[in-house]
């Protein structure tokens, strides 16, 4: 197998990196063996043993470099050679810069988080790349406190719909001050290590292990952060855990058995992992030990966090610096997101309470093609924040990963549960062109979440959801890294199918050149420069290491041995006459020192699905049959072997959709809920809107109506004559009332002689034949009918006065106040119903 090449056509340049025995797995038989490199300095090939099975395939891989366990992070930075990856984006010859991307792949617990975050004592690639940028363009950097223009210019030129901001403004929403006094927004030196500013703040010195069971001689400062509410503090360790009872105060105990028992099962070293710190894996943790199906950690919201008064600073690395553009002015934006259940989270946006809806929600963003970039996918609607120094860069980081989602499972006490994304977008244009755009290239900084077995995990309800999507989403990487074996498909896209999920869209999207003009840059984009490193433990779990190293490798080679019973059995049946005997010792001699049959190299899955070996017609000899059978035999296992591992590819991707399917119902249940209650919430406000101008309607037809009754009160009053007056005294009252008493009589005396009259009229008009009879109105002693009617309308109007008199006389001057405000409807209603029934009794009369 020919060693890797450098430098070239492989979208991403594969490291390999061995992480030292757990404790859990001492015991265990090693499988990956480091082979001594020939003509180079460093090893690029491993060979793989299956353990306890030697029939099967023996497995050699290549990579552009493999690190042994005793690689420290040093060597991982200048080995894996980050430092043109950050001159790639500083651009220092001149125009656009080349985007970097550097990401970990491997099985659960095997180093990624490690490599990447780095540990308590050592800095990890991202803590690194941050350092060498920050200080290669420190008099080249402007920031918002030196430019206050330059948040708008930025926003102005970003095409990706940000919210962008300065860190000092982000900073002081998202951390307390130590002292109590919060003088002023920036935090303290974080590179210092020192006491809290705060004296009331406990703190406690205990050295970090730095392996396990090994403690430094030196004390070495480290940082806990504890989310609880009201143990938030951060602690400076220097003492070994043994001794740390007797020294912490009694007030920590609860922060000290939280975070520095050390743990074997399942955590292999006393040191606390990175990602442990968060309270999102604090989350995590309590949902593991109830996990029910469909059960899902509820995020928290975001709390001020505590400002860590000191980050690790080893390795070393003050000497090393970039060359940058001399001429051209830098603005560094830092943006966090992850990918969970293939949709991206913002990470350093706090999670949202939706209405009526107590858990605090994240809203999933867009990859898509923006109106300032239309050629190419952004992640759209992230929070920026720029950052004017390694402080500030390193305080956004250490807010982002405080809401990264991890869980304790079988296999990794603190393990991601999602793809966490570190982008450091750095800004260029030429130096004192304030008016000139801002040109952009990024170093995406990839934690990938490790693929990991139910079984061996142990994970049931939501962490198994998401462990098949995990799984679903690593299986689509694997066979977009397949494709990059064939070195003509690396520039034709639609070759390496990326798009099947977010994160091969995320890792490949910007690996091939642009077609068409970019917008920002007029110009076409180079493809970015892609760094893969794999982690691998070599005495972990056999089956999903070799699945890994399969589809990431550069180059591999299977080598099957010889299985002389397989053999003999085949030649005992071709030779069945009597030639036994002989065949078998030959043979059995044969397998045994001959060499082991090379069977292919690369890619391990064949498009077609089978392996072509062109045999020549069988001679009659032996040693010609033997070969013929031996290759046979090896055909046959490799088919078993790809069989095998086509069978657990399609297991796991049962499993994921399975998964996804659980997932996806509880997604639907979720979205089932919001959408009820923005319905709710809806309606209640549609309805609070109808009560409202329902009211409005009703008081005014009120109003309307008392108008209405009180002109035509008005109007009846002044019709009989009645004049609405207030009495103004109890003398006035007395008299008023005597002359009324006597109009009334009067007019009843008037009204009695009428009656009697018309009685009179009736009787003789009733005395008369009809022929006889002489009509009324031609009557002298009877008034004519145009007297009649108004003397019918004088009756009424009488009795009608009489009415309105005793009504006035009365409880009339009550209705009569009454109408002045309220509504006297029915008394005037009676008035008139009187009214008509005199009328009436009058007609009948006629
Ligand atoms: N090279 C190493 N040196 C020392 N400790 C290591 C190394 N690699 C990993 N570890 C330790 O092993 C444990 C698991 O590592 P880590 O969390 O980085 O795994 P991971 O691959 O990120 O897992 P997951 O995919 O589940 O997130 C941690 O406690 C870490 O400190």
């Amino acid at each position: 197998m020919e060693p890797p090449q450098k430098g070239h056509a492989n979208l991403f340049q594969v490291y390999l990196r061995l992480r030292p025995p757990q404790i859990a797995n001492l015991g265990s038989e090693r499988f990956l063996l480091v082979e001594e490199p020939v003509d180079h300095d460093t090893p690029t090939h491993i060979t793989l043993n299956p353990p306890n099975d030697r029939r099967r395939a023996i497995e050699k891989f290549a990579f552009t470099r493999v690190f042994e366990e005793d690689a420290t992070q040093l060597d991982l930075f200048q080995g894996i050679r980050v430092l043109p990856l950050v001159e790639g984006v500083l651009a220092p010859h001149g125009g656009d810069g080349t985007d970097g991307l550097l990401a970990t792949l491997g099985v659960t617990g095997s180093g990624k988080t490690h490599t990447m975050l780095g540990s308590r004592s050592q800095r990890g690639l991202t803590q690194l790349a941050l350092d060498v940028l920050f200080r290669s363009i420190e008099s080249n950097i402007v920031d918002c406190e030196t430019t206050p223009t330059l948040e708008t210019s930025i926003r102005s030129s970003d095409a990706s719909e940000a919210a962008i901001c300065s860190a000092s403004a982000f900073i002081e929403t998202m951390y307390t001050d130590f002292s109590s006094s919060r003088g002023g927004s920036r935090a303290t030196t974080p590179m210092i290590v020192g006491p809290p500013n705060n004296p009331d703040q406990p703190a406690t010195h205990i050295t970090t292990p730095l392996l396990p069971g090994c403690f430094p001689s030196s004390p070495q400062s480290v940082r806990l952060v504890s989310h609880d509410d009201d143990l938030s503090r951060i602690i400076h360790l220097s003492t070994p855990p043994s001794q740390k009872e007797e020294i912490a105060p009694p007030t920590l105990t609860q922060v000290a058995s939280f975070k520095l028992k050390p743990k074997l099962a399942g955590s292999p070293s006393p040191q606390k992992h990175y990602m442990s710190l968060t309270s999102a894996a604090r989350i995590k943790k309590n949902l593991t030990k109830c996990p029910i199906k469909g059960d899902h950690a509820p995020l928290t919201p975001r709390k001020n966090l505590q400002r860590p008064s000191a980050f690790p600073q080893a390795p070393d690395i003050s000497s090393v610096r970039a060359s940058c553009d001399p001429s051209a002015d830098y603005a560094v934006v830092i943006s966090m997101y992850e990918v969970y259940n293939d949709r991206i989270f913002d990470l350093l946006t706090p999670p949202i309470r939706s209405n009526g809806n107590k858990e605090p929600r994240r809203r999933p963003l867009l990859f898509k093609s923006t109106e300032l970039s239309p050629d190419r996918k952004v992640v759209a609607g992230l929070r920026k924040v720029i950052c004017g120094n390694l402080k500030d860069a390193l305080m956004v980081l250490e807010a982002g990963l405080n809401e990264r989602r991890v869980a304790g499972t079988g296999s990794n006490s603190v393990s991601s549960r999602s793809h966490g994304f570190f982008c450091v977008e750095v800004k260029k244009r030429r130096r004192g062109r304030h008016s000139s755009r801002w040109g952009n290239s990024t170093l995406s900084i990839v934690d990938l979440a490790g693929s990991e077995r139910a079984r061996d995990a142990k994970t049931q309800g939501a962490t198994l959801a998401e462990a098949g999507k995990i799984n679903e989403s690593l299986m689509y990487l694997g066979q977009c890294l397949q494709m990059q074996s064939d070195a003509s498909s690396t520039t034709k896209p639609n070759l390496v199918p990326f798009r099947q999920c977010k994160l091969t869209e995320l890792l490949f999207a910007n690996s091939f050149p642009t077609g068409s003009l970019s917008s920002s840059t007029n110009g076409r984009r180079a493809p970015q420069k892609g760094v893969m490193i794999v982690t691998a433990d070599p005495i972990g779990d056999f089956n999903a290491t070799s699945q890994i190293l399969r589809y990431s490798a550069l180059a591999r080679e299977v080598t099957v041995p010889r299985i002389p019973s397989i053999t003999s059995t085949i030649l005992a049946n071709r030779n069945s006459s009597g030639q036994s005997q002989r065949s078998e010792s030959s043979v059995g001699s044969r397998s045994d020192t001959s060499s082991p049959v090379l069977v292919h190299h690369r890619p391990f899955y064949h498009p077609s699905g089978t392996h072509s070996h062109t045999f020549s017609p069988a001679p009659d000899t032996e040693r010609a049959t033997m070969e013929n059978a031996a290759l046979e035999i090896a055909r046959m296992a490799d088919m078993i072997d790809q069989l095998n591992a086509e069978l657990t590819q399609e297991t796991e991707t049962r499993m994921a959709a399975e998964a996804h399917v659980l997932s996806m119902e509880d997604r639907m249940a979720d979205l089932e809920q919001e959408i009820r209650e923005e319905c709710y919430a809806d309606f209640e406000q549609r309805l609070a809107l109808e009560m409202g101008r329902w009211k409005a309607t009703l008081s005014l037809e009120q109003e309307r109506g008392e108008e209405h009754w009180d002109r035509k009160v008005e109007v009846l009053a002044r019709s009989v004559g009645v004049t609405v007056t207030t009495p103004s005294s109890d003398e006035d009252n007395v008299e008023d009332e005597d002359k009324e008493n006597i109009l009334i009589e009067s007019l009843e005396q008037e009204n009695e002689r009428l009656r009697r009259e018309v009685a009179i009229l009736k009787r003789e008009l009733s005395g008369r034949t009809p022929s006889k009879r002489t009509p009324l109105r031609e009557r002298g002693d009877v008034p004519s009918a145009r007297a009649s009617s108004s003397t019918t309308d004088t009756l009424g109007d009488l009795g009608n006065r009489l009415e309105q008199l005793r009504v006035n006389s009365g409880e009339g001057k009550k209705v009569l106040k009454v109408s002045s405000s309220g509504s006297p409807t029915k008394k005037v209603r009676k008035l008139q119903t009187r009214r008509w029934e005199g009328t009436a009794a009058d007609d009948d009369l006629m």
